[in-house]
């Protein structure tokens, strides 16, 4: 599983250019994020700064129970190895085919057999659909295959977080689709934590579990999607709509008398350019593709953000239930092809095989089944989200519907219910 990325008040300037000051925010583990903010605010410099390539002034960044703003180099070596980095262009070698780009971090920092090399850097070239192009150059290919070479290479190590920068630039609509879809299908296999840089509205709309936003040296927001999504905060509405008007300049901030001049233009009705969909219809999150495992973060995810609603602004509240409603609702029309949340009504909590038998997903993690505990293919009255005892901390059985979920859940009573079952029947493997 995905590690968590926790960040507490971490500030970075270079000399007196103070870039952002006090960030803090956690990265849930296995969970998808995307980081947006205006060109220069630091989207890159933060990614740097959580892999230790930079040093920030004030803050921890732990990782794996390690503060890497701390640690020996010795340490960050280790930590670094969780990673995989996919950087804005790629970077590959330019004299290396890209097999060999692929197969470099596997010589550098493992001590594999070239048959072994081979055998992961020609799985990843198939997962990225670049089969055939493995001997060329990355001169003689397009920029959407130097990406997907890119993320290959980053993958090559089994990281168990994978940082992002802007994986769209430079590609057309439809390849970004597609790399969008690739890391959501790599998230569902490998339960990874993955970060996203990204100016792409799109993206930002359909991939990610959360999302935050950096403007004006601070983060503004840090949340679930459907959080950043329907604010109402100006910087956000204009971010997202990608309009000339509003707190956002082509410099870093706006004076007064032009941010006036700009406020009359608007009433007037002139076009700042922005497009006007609205964002707060929340559009479906995309999902793995048919043959892909659950994603379990997505479990992980809803649990959590069930129970942070009430803490929410009243819109991103009324966003989240119904993200949810129509999750189940498709996962119900279609509960053998479906890898959304899949909503059970007949989890036997007194059955201790109940909890596991049947149910897809692997050994370690959170479980949720298109079936019940016999196999059989359920429809969603109620939603369970059920984790293996001996490392779960996370139960949650609630009926569907919108008054669902207006209250904070309180998942003690199931979880003390299946810990005490696992005590008293022994082994708890699936
Ligand atoms: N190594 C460095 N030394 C000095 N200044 C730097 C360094 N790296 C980045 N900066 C400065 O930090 C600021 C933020 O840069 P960064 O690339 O992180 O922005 P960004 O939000 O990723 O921008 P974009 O969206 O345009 O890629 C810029 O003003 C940049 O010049």
């Amino acid at each position: 599983m995905g590690v968590e990325v926790t960040v507490e008040g971490l500030t970075k300037s270079f000399g007196s250019q103070n870039i952002w000051r006090d960030v803090s925010l956690t990265l849930p583990a296995g969970e998808v994020n995307a980081l947006l903010g205006p060109s220069g605010t630091g989207k890159s410099v933060f990614l740097k700064t959580l892999i230790g390539l930079l040093h920030p002034e004030q803050g921890s960044v732990i990782i794996d129970g390690t503060d890497i703003t701390q640690c020996s180099a010795k340490e960050l070596y280790e930590i670094r190895k969780l990673f995989g980095v996919l950087f804005q262009d790629g970077a590959l070698f330019g004299s290396m085919s890209l097999y060999d780009n692929i197969a470099f971090p596997l010589r550098e920092h493992t001590k594999k057999k070239e048959d072994e090399v081979r055998r992961i850097v020609m799985e990843k070239v198939e997962l990225v659909g670049l089969a055939g192009a493995e001997d060329k150059l990355p001169g003689e290919i397009s920029g959407g295959m130097r990406k997907r070479a890119g993320l290959a290479r980053a993958l090559v190590l089994d990281p168990q977080i994978i940082l992002c920068d802007e994986p769209d630039s430079g590609l057309d609509p439809v390849r970004t689709a597609y790399i969008s879809q690739l890391l959501i299908d790599i998230n569902a296999e490998i339960d990874a934590t993955i970060l996203i840089v990204t100016h792409n509205i799109n993206i930002a709309r359909t991939i990610p579990d959360n999302i935050g936003m950096l403007f004006r040296k601070e983060l503004v927001m840090f949340g679930p999607r459907e959080q950043l999504l329907t604010s109402e905060q100006p910087v956000v509405k204009q971010f997202l709509s990608g309009d000339r008007f509003g707190p956002i300049g082509m410099s870093e901030e706006k004076d007064e008398s032009v941010a006036a001049a700009e406020a009359a233009m608007q009433a007037a009705g002139i076009s700042g350019g922005g497009t006007s969909d609205d964002f707060s219809e929340i559009i479906p999150q995309v999902q793995p593709n048919p043959g892909m495992p659950v994603r379990k973060a997505a479990i992980r995810h809803r649990a959590n953000v069930l129970n942070m609603l009430h803490t929410l602004p009243e819109n991103a509240q009324h966003a989240i239930r119904n993200s949810i409603a129509e999750e189940d609702r498709r996962a119900a029309e279609s509960p053998e092809t479906s890898t959304t949340l899949v909503a059970l009504s007949q989890t036997d909590f007194s059955d201790p095989n109940a909890v596991y038998t049947g149910l897809p997903g692997g050994p370690d993690g959170v479980y949720v089944a298109p079936t019940d505990v016999h196999g059989n293919a359920q429809a969603n009255q109620a939603t369970d989200v059920v984790t293996r005892p001996d490392l779960a901390k996370t139960a949650v059985a609630q009926p569907a519907g919108d008054d669902a979920f207006t209250q904070p859940i309180d998942t003690s009573a199931i979880e003390t219910a299946i810990i005490d079952q696992s005590k008293g029947q022994g082994s708890n493997q699936a």
